[in-house]
């Protein structure tokens, strides 16, 4: 059954919203099939730009849902569409279960919520925008489902980006790349490696290429993560 809407603005009809006929039809075992595709990176690196890009493709909408991140940083106007919560409604949240994950970094709370449990189980495929520090963690967690994704760029490119964003200080950019230079050493982990020194048109088809092998089980080569700190 279709349904058909009209905004309140301008009038324009809307997509129709195609309905499901019964509820809860997915097995039980679905959440074993789902995947959990867990992106990283320095900041600048470019998981925001990436992940926007893929909200809107055609291959990924039906079985595949980019999470909203949960972070205590006031939104922007240009910036990450992401839910803003003060650092008191963050705790109450993280009492409450909220969250399916959670950390803290660059002075901010960051949660993924716990409606991407809801989404696995019934065998929808989630990404998010993790954190490289939490990685091992978010392991633990999803043993079965986590593909670790990892976007590589030049400190020297990292640093222009950072810059011509504009969103941090001259003195947190610093810290950022101090911080990007640490967590690239102690990454333990395999991790499917994205290199974005080039066009990002080039890294989104590299990220649907993973994205698409995970969800048929495909083997993805994997690799440490190379030296970033090449030119
Ligand atoms: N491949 C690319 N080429 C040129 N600029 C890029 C590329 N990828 C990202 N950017 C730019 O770099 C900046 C940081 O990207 P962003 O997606 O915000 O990174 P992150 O979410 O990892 O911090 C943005 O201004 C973005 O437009
Ligand atoms: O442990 P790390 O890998 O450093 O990650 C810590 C957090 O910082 C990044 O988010 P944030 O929005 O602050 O930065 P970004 O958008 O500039 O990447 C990243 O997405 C994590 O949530």
């Amino acid at each position: 059954m279709g349904m058909r809407s009209m905004t309140r603005e301008n009038s324009q009809p809307l997509e129709p919203i195609v309905e499901r006929s019964s509820h809860n039809q997915e097995p039980p075992n679905s959440m074993a099939r789902a995947k959990l595709f867990y992106m990283m990176g320095p900041s600048g690196s470019g998981k925001d730009s990436i992940l926007k890009a893929c909200r809107e493709h055609a291959e990924l909408r039906d079985d595949c849902f980019v999470a909203h991140r949960y972070i205590t940083r006031k939104p922007e106007v240009m910036g990450e569409n992401h839910i803003w919560l003060s650092s008191r409604e963050f705790q109450w949240r993280v009492l409450r279960e909220a969250f399916a994950m959670y950390w803290q970094a660059n002075g901010y709370y960051y949660g993924i919520g716990a409606e991407i449990d809801h989404w696995m189980g019934k065998g929808i495929n989630v990404i998010v925008n993790g954190s490289r520090d939490f990685l091992e963690k978010a392991q633990s967690l999803y043993p079965n489902q986590l593909v670790p994704i990892y976007l590589s760029v030049s400190q020297s490119r990292l640093r222009e980006r950072l810059l011509k964003r504009g969103r941090e200080s001259s003195a947190e950019i610093e810290a950022r790349l101090r911080r990007a230079e640490w967590l690239e050493k102690s990454l333990t982990s395999d991790v499917n490696v994205i290199d974005n020194n080039r066009t990002l048109d080039d890294s989104v088809d590299q990220f649907l290429q993973i994205v698409n092998n995970g969800a048929n089980n495909k083997q993805t080569q994997k690799y440490r993560v190379p030296n970033p700190f090449r030119e």
